[in-house]
């Protein structure tokens, strides 16, 4: 079975729907965000403030490079992951990916008051160009779902609707 990698912007869902998607369907979930913390025994807010984004951004592709060689794994990316061409053809190439497409006003509110996310203190308009930029890429995923205004589960309840039209 391939595997299925859900990607999108930070705090449109990835990480809640991933969870919830591997209870219902009882296959392996797993979070690149957290498998790179556990490897490097720190907060990933910790890693950009003492090596840079550019050392985060390597060692996100050498986890998806050890994940894409698995099969049947639900897998959460980071909100750069997705957004990095190279990283959605190897996606592509060994699984589905599915993109949780949040407009920008949900994105603020469901991330008010975070402090984890290094990429979430810049100015507005810097944040609002970051996300009309990654969703140029975004866009490639072969499933596209909507998820303003919908609870995690009706979003997996989307997800597994649209699920009997891919190739799993
Ligand atoms: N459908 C939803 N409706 C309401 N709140 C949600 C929904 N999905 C997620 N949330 C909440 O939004 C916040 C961000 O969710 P989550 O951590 O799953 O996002 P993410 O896409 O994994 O973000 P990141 O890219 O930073 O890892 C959490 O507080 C979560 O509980
Ligand atoms: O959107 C991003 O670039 C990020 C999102 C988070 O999931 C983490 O991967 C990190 O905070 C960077
Ligand atoms: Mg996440």
């Amino acid at each position: 079975m391939k595997n299925i990698y859900l990607v999108g912007f930070m705090g449109s869902g990835k990480s809640t729907v991933g969870k919830l998607l591997s209870e219902k369907t009882g296959m392996e979930f797993v979070d690149i965000d957290q498998l790179i913390e556990k490897q490097e025994k720190r907060k990933i807010s910790e890693i950009f403030e003492k090596e840079g984004e550019g050392y985060f951004r390597q060692k996100e592709k050498e986890m998806l490079e050890k994940i894409s060689n698995k099969e049947g794994l639900i897998i959460s990316t980071g909100g750069g992951l997705g957004a990095d061409a190279e990283n959605m053809k190897k996606m592509k190439q060994s699984g589905i990916v599915i993109w949780l497409d949040a407009s920008i006003e949900t994105i603020l509110k469901r991330t008010e008051g975070d402090t984890e996310r290094p990429l979430l203190k810049q100015p507005y308009q810097q944040l609002k160009k970051l996300y009309e930029n990654r969703k140029k890429i975004y866009k490639m995923a072969d499933v596209h779902i909507n998820v303003d205004s919908k609870s995690p589960e009706e979003i997996v309840q989307e997800i597994m609707e649209k699920w009997k039209y891919i190739q799993v």
